[in-house]
């Protein structure tokens, strides 16, 4: 997909390089390319991830997010840049990079069932890290103590992410990749994990890998769209989002989905971004779990 052709702004490695010198970036690709099996998925991504609050990493389904995801980690064979606190670290292991203060919360938010919440954080925990990290576990997410005991598998979908979130946490990272925390989730449990992830980020940065974008507008100041497994466009999160025809060609999102409007003020709006395919002029959203009764247990 060609950025320019679609009105966004379209990215070059230079262009994004003028760009970081102004901001603060605590995770900066640049070109980065990922072949597997033979095939090409990502062309050359460019992005920043900026030191303080929630950066979006947007796209349709297959644009290739959980790629460069898996690309910043080390988990796929990848070349380009990827400088993490102005150090290089695309030829790090996945564990070297890790150490270096990277968490990840996986899309399936990777709790153990049958631990306790306390078990779940013991696990995750970093040798020395102790009062401090627990202090800031407990300052963000209080529930978390009085749910010490209950097994993780009896967790709210949203209380099961106050999980995951806080382990990263307590692993003493200092940036968080959260990949696509809200699929799969009933409305009212995607509110919950809007919350915990608005709290998570006064304390660490986190990139966010998302295709609700209710979501995206509450929390994201910056986004970056990949299209076809390239960045198609960079820039302020409520710029895009209120450009109707901006996200329409980015997203595939139609009119009353993707630009802000009446029923756009939270993320229990249904937005998505569409999950079918990648034709230009599918303006159909996904729809949500809407209809499906929440449970507590919902997850
Ligand atoms: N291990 C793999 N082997 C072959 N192709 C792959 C592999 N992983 C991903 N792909 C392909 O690469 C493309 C990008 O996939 P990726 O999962 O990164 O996209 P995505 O934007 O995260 O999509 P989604 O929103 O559906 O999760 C897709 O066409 C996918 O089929």
């Amino acid at each position: 997909m060609n950025a320019e052709a679609q009105g966004g702004q379209a990215l070059s490695g230079q262009a994004l390089s003028g760009r970081a010198e102004s901001v603060a970036s605590l995770l900066r690709v640049r070109d980065l390319r990922v072949v597997i099996g033979g095939r090409h998925i990502l062309h050359g991504v460019d992005l920043d991830v900026r030191a303080h609050g929630v950066t979006a990493l947007l796209g349709r389904n297959g644009a290739g997010k959980t790629t460069t995801v898996r690309g910043i980690l080390g988990l796929v064979p990848r070349t380009g840049s990827v400088l993490f606190d102005g150090t290089e670290t695309v030829r790090l292991a996945t564990h070297a990079l890790v150490r270096r203060g990277i968490g990840y919360a996986p899309e399936d938010r990777g709790v153990f069932a049958g631990l306790s919440v306390a078990e779940n954080l013991r696990l995750a925990e970093r040798p020395g890290a102790g009062e401090p990290a627990y202090a800031l576990v407990h300052e963000l997410f209080p529930e978390l103590r009085q749910r010490a005991r209950q097994p993780a598998g009896t967790l709210s979908g949203g209380q099961q992410q106050m999980v995951a979130i806080s382990r990263t946490l307590l692993n003493g990272n200092r940036l968080i990749i959260a990949d696509e925390p809200t699929k799969g989730l009933a409305p009212k449990v995607v509110t919950e994990v809007a919350q915990v992830l608005e709290r998570a980020a006064e304390a660490v940065p986190v990139l966010l890998v998302e295709q609700n974008l209710a979501m995206v507008r509450r929390l994201a100041e910056h986004c970056v769209v990949l299209a076809d497994g390239r960045t198609a466009h960079h820039g302020p999160a409520a710029e895009l989002l209120t450009d109707a025809e901006a996200t329409r060609r980015l997203l595939g999102v139609g009119r009353h989905q993707g630009a802000a409007g009446p029923d756009a003020t939270g993320p229990d709006a249904t937005d998505r971004a569409p999950t079918g395919g990648p034709s230009a002029d599918r303006t159909a959203v996904d729809a949500p779990p809407a209809a499906r009764p929440h449970t507590d247990r919902e997850h």
